[in-house]
């Protein structure tokens, strides 16, 4: 379970150009649950992914994992409990260019050390799942659009995350490849990874997948839905 209580965050605290981003949220959301985080631009949508991520800290309240308060901890355990709880999807996928495709996908396992060649059978394994198994060793600047976004996925999963955080997911596919992208974290909701997105899409927060639409607005919880549609899906095929 992931437990937010009293969450500020405040950009630029105290001068003129003062962001109140993150306004006074309490909230909990069940693990193995795909939730999204809908409204306008600049509601703090990606603020509060971030911290809920341990990508940065609240300047105020307190973050719980699973029982454990981890907004306070030291940067050197926050990177760890990052590392080994989450994995990131990122709108414009921030692969890195001059690395193959297999690479980009091992990069968030490297500072975890450990075996070199299960690693490469690990990344080479999601990218066949992710049917870009033929693409392992091509430059990602040679990907389409649907393609970096597997590669993406394929590198958040690397260190089998529990919990899946994406960011605007879908805003650079077109509709097809963003039902594929339902699909996949059907999938994964699926094999019991909790997932987290924030998106503009309304394919996204209709989907049946989604099991909560949270709105947010001028930093704070507006509304917040359960989709009583969301129900099993007959996958064939289960990313572990
Ligand atoms: N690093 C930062 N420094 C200062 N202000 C920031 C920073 N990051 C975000 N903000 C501001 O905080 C507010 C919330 O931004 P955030 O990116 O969380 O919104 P959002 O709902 O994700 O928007 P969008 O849908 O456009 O991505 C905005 O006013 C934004 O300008």
């Amino acid at each position: 379970m992931i437990e937010l209580y009293d969450i500020h965050k405040i950009y630029n605290q105290g001068q003129s150009n003062q962001v109140n981003a993150v306004r006074d949220v309490t909230i909990t959301l069940d693990l193995n649950q795909t939730s999204v985080l809908k409204g306008p631009s600049g509601s703090g949508k990606t603020t509060l992914l971030s911290l809920i991520g341990c990508l940065s800290r609240p300047t105020s309240g307190r973050i719980m994992l699973n029982g454990e308060v981890i907004s306070n901890l030291p940067e050197a355990y926050m990177s760890e409990i990052r590392r080994r709880t989450f994995g990131f999807i990122f709108q414009r996928f921030n692969l890195i260019r001059g690395l193959s495709v297999l690479e980009n996908v091992m990069v968030p396992a490297y500072p975890s050390g450990g075996d070199h060649g299960a690693l490469i059978v690990r990344g080479k394994e999601l990218l066949s799942l992710l049917e870009l198994g033929s693409k392992a060793d091509m430059s990602v600047e040679a990907l389409s659009g649907g393609e970096s976004q597997r590669v993406a996925i394929a590198r958040a999963l690397i260190n089998d995350p529990s919990i899946v955080i994406a960011d605007e997911p879908t805003a650079n596919l077109d509709t097809a490849l963003s039902e594929q992208f339902l699909q996949i974290i059907g999938q994964l909701r699926e094999a019991g990874k909790t997932i987290i997105m924030t998106s503009h899409d309304p394919r996204i927060w209709q989907a049946e997948i989604v099991d909560r639409v949270i709105s947010m607005k001028d930093g704070g919880i507006e509304e917040d839905q359960i989709n009583e549609a969301a129900h099993e899906h007959p996958w064939h095929e289960v990313i572990a």
